[in-house]
């Protein structure tokens, strides 16, 4: 790993780029990002409790975006942001049920329980009508390769990024960014350099100023090496 503080800061993605394909995280990862040498922040789709879990368990900073930008969280300045509110995406999500499609996630519904500023459904539910209904309400539905996001346009992880390294000190330039879907193309265009790894889908390979061999976790490690040796 990078010399003491020598590492720039980073950036990363968590299902499908610090997981394997069935969203099991890589036991690597902690030793990965606590040897980081600058900042680390978790940049996810999931609610808030998910990378703050994470984080701690991980023995890192809880320095966080959740919910595609929705939700921000900065350890050294226990600043919390919620930019946004559920209003409308609950709206979308009330109108597709009452249309006779389901959110998919059964009765407990935990991937919405502690949302704030999005509504997700499952990818086996019929995405056009949700599309319409998102539409409808002004809001657009992003497919991060794992959910459908009801949400606003307004709120991404790019723009979170902004916030966190504001809050850390940093332009959003000097971050490395790594991900794999289309919810990180934000996060690559106002990251200085942008990663994606090898499983990443057509936007996200698009977006990235380079593509690791390797897949999932193998990449995110591949990418640590790469950025580590001056290459990228
Ligand atoms: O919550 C999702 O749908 C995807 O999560 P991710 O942004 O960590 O890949
Ligand atoms: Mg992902």
């Amino acid at each position: 790993m990078a010399e003491s503080g020598s590492a720039p800061p980073l950036v990363t993605d968590v299902d499908g780029t610090l997981t394997d394909d069935e969203l099991r995280l890589d036991p690597r990862m902690g030793t990965a990002l606590r040897e980081w040498d600058g900042p680390v922040v978790l940049a996810t789709g999931k609610v808030l409790p998910f990378p703050i879990a994470l984080a701690n368990y991980l023995g890192i900073e809880r320095t966080v975006i959740a919910e595609n930008g929705g939700v921000t969280f900065v350890d050294a300045t226990d600043e919390l942001g919620v930019h946004g509110d559920r209003e409308a995406a609950q709206a979308v999500a009330d109108a597709y049920v009452d249309a006779g499609y389901d959110l998919g996630w059964g009765p407990a519904d935990l991937p919405n329980r502690w949302r704030e500023t999005e509504v997700i459904a499952a990818r086996d539910q019929p995405l056009e009508p949700l599309r319409d209904l998102a539409a409808e309400h002004g809001l657009e539905v992003v497919d991060t390769q794992y959910a459908y996001h009801v949400k606003s346009p307004s709120m991404t992880k790019g723009k979170g990024l902004e916030t966190v390294a504001d809050a850390l000190g940093y332009e959003p330039t000097e971050f490395v960014a790594v991900g794999d879907s289309t919810n990180d193309v934000s996060t690559f265009e106002a990251a200085g350099t942008a990663i994606a790894v090898a499983n990443a889908d057509d936007a996200a390979l698009a977006a990235a100023d380079h593509v690791t061999d390797a897949e999932f976790a193998d990449g995110f490690l591949e990418a640590l090496d790469r950025v580590d040796a001056g290459e990228w």
